[in-house]
């Protein structure tokens, strides 16, 4: 059981600072359905706009507090009266609420962008605090760009704040300048040298400018902080904000390390990482720790063998624990046997011989040098070809192949071919560039076959995908059908003529479905 002291206060921002990324602007519903799916997550406090930006995100703000039950709904202020009064009305309708209101304490943000003495920062440092504490009991108060400020004026900056009223004192790295070490003995000094440090909880907001927003968040956990200001996807200014669900997994995952735990739902980080990426349209990246969609996937052989063996040889967190289904092994041209029959067992291939195993496993790498990811259907096209190959007579095969097709000229098709163990060569020209392969080979094997089909289809999609050609052949009332797949069509269409010329050159051919009515 997790006590008050073990408690980390997950605050999303996702909607506040998430929505500072150019580009990222949400309507009122978009917000509103983000915020349910925060609470589904279970966050503590919903940061859900900054009202005095424009009556559209005060509304934006008010309509998450009509809706939220069971999360405090938070609105942003500067540190002035009208800022503040629009975040209290927005905030209103809320069972809890916070005002959170801030002003920048560094010398370049006083000097330049405020042109204000640092007395006077404090002055409205306080008179905002004590404005919010009228309207809400639950007061957050931060120093802008508190990592480039000098540590003895925030103490005297946050002492004030603290008996001003402020309740939670957020520290944050606005720019993303601290390095871990250093932002966790900013905390530890402040928590120290600050008489009233204990009547307030403290806070982290870290910004990802140099890549450590997460790494600083956690530096500050270790030294007492027990708030972290994060958003779903690291959503936010600029390079953004500390990852939620990246934060939530370390100390979930570290609890050796890290003394606190959260109450979220962690089996809806990925539904909710992939409605923000939705509905923002910043997509994930693929090797985003936890919500990219590599994040549990193996390819290489060595990791996928290891984890057949025993999941945890390469993963320190369950898939289903974040909200995917499953880990996922991906075929591709690092897997190795292990991995390649274990898929194939739960497709329901089998093997009768390992050489059986072996011809597909070699047909399947061939495949996979050509392709970028093989999908359960190439890995039946493979098996149903290497069995195929193994179980019949398969006396003539393709060696080599060669066409050319060119706007306005007729294609030619150059192949080799193996008869009966002798490598054969010959070209002609045709309609097409299957009709020129075909009539190759009729010029190698005398072929009086007629030919009854040609289908081509694509066993997968994209442009890289496999084409999966059936040809069928009648010779003296016999009918045989042949298969050939291949990423490039042609060599597909070419192997399912010679699959289907095999069949006629021993006796499995039907006979002619006139007579036997297939
Ligand atoms: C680190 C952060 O994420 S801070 C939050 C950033 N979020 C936003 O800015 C929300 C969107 N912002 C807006 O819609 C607008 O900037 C508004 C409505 C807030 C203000 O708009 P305007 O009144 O036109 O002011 P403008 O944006 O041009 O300049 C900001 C003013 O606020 C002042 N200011 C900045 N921070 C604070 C603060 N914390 N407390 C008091 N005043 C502040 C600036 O000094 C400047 O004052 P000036 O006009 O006297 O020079
Ligand atoms: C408003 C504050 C907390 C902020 O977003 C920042 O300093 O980055
Ligand atoms: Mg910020």
């Amino acid at each position: 059981m997790m006590s008050e002291a073990d408690r980390l206060t997950i605050f999303d921002t996702t909607l506040r600072d998430g929505e500072q990324s150019p580009g990222a602007s949400m309507t009122r519903e978009e917000k509103v359905r983000i915020a349910r799916a925060l609470q589904r997550l279970r966050v503590d406090v919903i940061e859900a706009g900054f009202p005095a930006a424009s009556q559209g995100d005060f509304e934006s703000v008010q309509a998450v507090a009509e809706t939220i039950t069971d999360a405090r709904v938070c609105g942003l202020a500067r540190a002035n009266e009208q800022d503040i009064d629009r975040a209290g009305a927005a905030i209103a309708p809320a069972p809890a609420g916070r005002i959170h209101t801030f002003i920048a304490t560094s010398p370049v943000h006083m000097e330049k962008k405020l042109q204000l003495r640092p007395e006077e920062v404090i002055e409205r440092a306080v008179a905002a605090v004590g404005r919010a504490r009228h309207l809400c009991d639950d007061i957050e108060f931060s120093p802008e760009d508190a990592g480039r400020s000098d540590p003895d004026f925030l103490c005297r900056i946050i002492e004030s704040a603290i008996d001003a009223g402020a309740t939670t004192i957020n520290i944050p790295d606005t720019v993303g300048y601290n390095l871990p070490a250093q932002f966790a003995g900013l905390i530890r000094s402040l928590r120290e040298r600050i008489p009233n440090a204990d009547r307030a909880v403290w806070s982290v907001h870290c910004h990802n400018d140099l890549g450590l927003a997460v790494a600083n968040s956690l530096a500050a956990v270790r030294e007492g902080a027990r708030q972290i200001e994060c958003t779903i996807n690291g959503l936010g200014e600029r390079a953004g904000n500390a990852a939620l669900e990246e934060i939530v997994m370390a100390v979930r995952t570290r609890q050796d390390d890290l003394p606190c735990d959260t109450r979220i739902e962690t089996r809806e980080i990925v539904p909710t990482s992939k409605l923000v990426a939705n509905i923002t349209g910043f997509q994930v990246q693929p090797n985003k720790a936890i919500v990219g969609i590599n994040a549990f996937a193996h390819e290489s052989g060595i990791h996928q063998d290891g984890v057949l063996k025993h999941r945890e040889t390469y993963e320190i967190m369950r898939a289903e624990d974040v909200g995917w289904g499953t880990n996922r092994m991906v075929l591709g041209k690092h897997s190795g046997r292990n991995a390649f029959r274990s898929r194939c067992d739960e497709l329901g291939i089998r093997f009768e011989t390992a050489a059986q195993l072996n011809e597909a496993f070699q047909r399947f790498k061939e495949l996979a040098d050509k392709k970028h990811e093989i999908f359960d259907e190439d890995l039946q096209a493979v098996a149903t070809e290497a069995v195929a190959a193994m179980e019949e007579d398969q006396s003539v095969t393709l060696v080599a192949f060669r066409c050319c097709s060119e706007t306005g000229e007729t294609p030619v098709a150059e192949l080799t071919l193996q008869i009966d163990g002798e490598e054969r060569h010959n070209s002609a020209a045709g309609d097409g560039p299957v009709d020129a392969a075909f009539k190759a080979i009729d010029g190698l094997l005398n072929v009086q076959a007629e030919l009854l089909l040609y289908s081509v289809n694509n066993i997968t999609t994209g442009t890289d995908a496999q084409g999966e050609v059936t040809v069928r052949l009648e010779r003296g009332g016999r009918v045989v059908n042949g298969q050939g797949s291949d990423t490039d069509i042609v060599i597909a269409s070419a192997n399912a003529y010679l699959n289907a010329l095999n069949r006629l050159r021993t006796t499995g051919g039907r006979t002619h479905p006139q007579t036997d009515g297939v």
